[in-house]
């Protein structure tokens, strides 16, 4: 699966130990940066990322921050984006499964890394289940 990555520096370890993980299973990994742990802003980083994804360059997205809100908040303004911040194995799977989510907001600072890659896994391995749902998320977007 091609993925994108991304965040600030909060989650710059998380993002680092998640490329070496889903490249060694195989996945297509673009890392949208920061490069370093040091402080920088979010949006540079998340808005980029976005554009990709709604371009198609890649099928689903990453984006870690320290609460997972700031990097969800700036991807979600996006009109071809859904983030999802979750913070546990259901919500991972209910935001594929129910909202057909593209890209997965995660928290670093108060998530281990072992739950990391498990949300991670989830989400990339989950479908979107269509039917009812599939109604709801064509009124997300404004027009
Ligand atoms: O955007 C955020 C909060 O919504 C992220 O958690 C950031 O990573 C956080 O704000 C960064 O904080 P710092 O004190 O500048 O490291």
């Amino acid at each position: 699966m091609k993925v994108a990555i991304g965040g600030d520096h909060a989650g710059f370890e998380y993002k680092t130990k998640l490329i070496d993980k889903l490249t060694s299973l195989g996945h297509e990994v673009k890392d949208f940066g920061p490069f370093s742990d040091a402080s920088v802003d979010y949006p540079d980083y998340v808005h980029p990322l976005s554009d990709a994804i709604e371009a198609g360059a890649y099928e689903l997205g990453l984006v870690i921050c320290g609460s997972g809100n700031g990097v969800a908040i700036t991807a979600n303004k996006h009109q071809g984006i859904r983030a999802a911040l979750c913070w546990n194995e259901d919500l991972a799977a209910l935001a594929r499964q129910h909202n057909n989510a593209n890209v997965l907001a995660l928290p670093a600072r108060f998530i281990s890394y072992e739950l990391a890659e498990k949300l991670v896994e989830i989400f990339l391995n989950t479908d979107f289940e269509g039917g009812r749902h599939l109604n709801r998320v064509n009124k997300i977007a404004c027009t």
